[in-house]
């Protein structure tokens, strides 16, 4: 087998107990799985989820509290806990741990964005294994990715992984939750996630995971749409990862691994980048974008909302108000004001780089899909 790049996201309860204890026999199959993907030559790398699980009881916490400042306090205790703990695991075995934590806003720009990827290329190119927590102590409310299957899914994709495997207490998804129905049956593999399957997917089934199946399934059609093919299951001893690589995983296999994964750049334009406006386009404008693959140029553009200077990310909707896609300007609000629906011969002067596109095309991700 070619050399793999993996993702694997393990969820709390895959780590912890529901009062809030490490499980050290947890973390040892996970690890001397790793290890044994690693011998093979392939890259690992870890989103790890259980901060909250595994630090609410040092605080004196019940259960996994769900105020947001005792959250965050519960993280910062478990995480050293957590990684404490893998690093006494994989360290005997020869492998050097990484901790890197993130936050939404760390990826708005584009040079952060770089950085990581810089970064992670480093870790990897030495051998270790970058374990990846969404940082809980800042992230709060809106600067949170929602759950680390939806981290999972984005960093494999960033990392152009060839799998993104979500690691859980289940061996896969279920026509229903089998854990209040004991008939419900497995699907073995599923070549896309569809609203069928959503509504069949419920929420956690232990006291210390959150989002239960359906954010793994959202997670799912994210890394799917970024090219990359996930599982989601289960598995023991140190086989089970290479298993599941080789398509003998116990759970659920989706999507084909023949996809092509979709550019970095348009990865950050379509989930990272944050829009500072968005400009309304007529319906010639539309069609030629969506459907002709062109460049967006003045002629079609109607107005323009917000303040942007030239080279911000913007959101370009139609007259309906619709969501088409995401670009980066070469003209600021001001100068778009100026010249919008001129024809392209007008227009170059005002351009940051005398060019007649408003967006160009290696500068657009298009974020509607249904025409
Ligand atoms: N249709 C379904 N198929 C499989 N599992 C389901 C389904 N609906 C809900 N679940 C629940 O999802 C849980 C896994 O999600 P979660 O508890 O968030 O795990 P993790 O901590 O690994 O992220 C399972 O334990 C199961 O009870
Ligand atoms: N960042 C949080 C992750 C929360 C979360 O998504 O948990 P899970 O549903 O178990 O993957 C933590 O480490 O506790």
């Amino acid at each position: 087998m070619k050399k793999q790049r993996i993702v694997v996201k393990i969820g709390s309860s895959s780590l912890t107990d529901d009062m809030g204890n490490i499980v050290d026999e947890k973390v040892a199959d996970h690890t001397s799985a790793i290890a044994a993907v690693k011998e093979q030559g392939h890259e690992v790398i870890v989103v790890s989820s259980g901060a909250v699980a595994a630090g609410f009881k040092s605080l004196g916490y019940a259960t996994r509290p769900k105020l947001m400042a005792a959250r965050q306090a519960s993280a910062a205790v478990g995480q050293s806990l957590l990684i404490q703990r893998y690093i006494s695991h994989l360290s005997p075995k020869g492998i050097t741990a990484a901790q890197v934590l993130l936050t939404k806003s760390d990826f708005y720009s584009k040079g952060r964005f770089q950085n990581f990827y810089t970064a992670m290329m480093e870790l990897l190119h030495h051998d270790a294994v970058p374990i990846i927590n969404e940082n809980d102590l800042i992230s709060i409310e809106e600067l949170t990715y929602g759950d680390n299957d939806m981290l999972s899914a984005l960093v494999s994709g960033f990392l152009q992984a060839d799998a993104l495997v979500i690691l859980t207490d289940i061996n896969g998804l279920y026509d229903s939750n089998p854990k209040t129905n004991p008939d419900a049956k497995r699907f073995n593999f599923v070549p896309s996630i569809t609203e069928e399957m959503l509504s069949m997917a419920g929420g956690s089934g232990s006291a210390v995971g959150t989002g239960g199946m359906k954010s793994k399934l959202l997670a799912a059609e994210k890394a799917q749409s970024l090219g990359v093919s996930v599982f989601i299951g289960t598995g023991k001893g140190e086989c089970k990862l290479l298993d599941i690589l080789e398509g003998k995983g116990d759970g659920t296999y989706i999507g084909s691994p023949m996809q092509p994964h979709m550019q970095r750049k348009k990865q950050w334009l379509a989930h990272h980048a944050k829009p500072a406006g968005s400009i309304t386009v007529d319906s010639g404008a539309e069609k030629a974008v969506i459907k002709g693959g062109k460049s967006l140029l003045p002629a079609g553009v109607k107005s323009i909302d917000g303040l942007f200077d030239a080279l911000d990310v913007v959101d370009v909707v139609n007259e309906k108000g619709e969501l088409l896609g995401r670009g980066q300007v070469f003209y600021s609000s001001v100068d778009l004001e100026k010249i919008k629906g001129l024809p392209s011969l007008e227009t170059k002067a005002y351009s940051i780089n005398e060019r007649a596109e408003v967006i160009h095309r290696d500068n657009w991700v298009t974020l509607k899909f249904d025409h």
